[in-house]
């Protein structure tokens, strides 16, 4: 088990918008990481104050294979100049690769937050 870490940013609260964000992200994990969704054990999502337009897991839940995947969204903390309209995701994956072989994948805006580990 590993734990895979994504975010990205939008620059409007729309439902559209927000469906196309996070899926481009989960795709991406999914992707760059060599995974599909059976062999996620659950995702947890969270969103700035200022999504209020559509929650995470129902985006998530419109991709093939993803209504079986367990999904939670939570708020994230809302902390002094933090980045805005952010929807971050941590995947708990089953696959036999090493923590150093994870791909975490930060799009947009949200690039700038771990450039350390992507
Ligand atoms: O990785 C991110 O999305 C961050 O914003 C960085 C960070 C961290 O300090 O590690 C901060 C807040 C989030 O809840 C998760 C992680």
């Amino acid at each position: 088990m590993q734990g895979i870490r994504g975010a990205i940013t939008v620059e409007n609260d729309t439902k559209e918008e927000i469906i196309v964000a996070v899926q481009k992200m989960l795709k991406s994990i999914l992707s760059e990481n060599d995974i599909t969704s059976e062999d996620i054990g659950a995702a947890i999502f969270s969103a700035t104050d200022d999504i209020k337009s559509a929650f995470p897991a129902f985006a998530a839940r419109q991709l093939p294979g993803w209504n079986l995947v367990p999904l939670f969204d939570a708020q994230q903390l809302d902390i002094e100049n933090s980045i805005r309209k952010c929807i971050r995701v941590l995947l708990l994956v089953n696959t036999d690769k090493t923590q150093k072989e994870i791909k975490h994948i930060y799009l947009g805006r949200a690039a700038t937050l771990r450039p350390d580990i992507h």
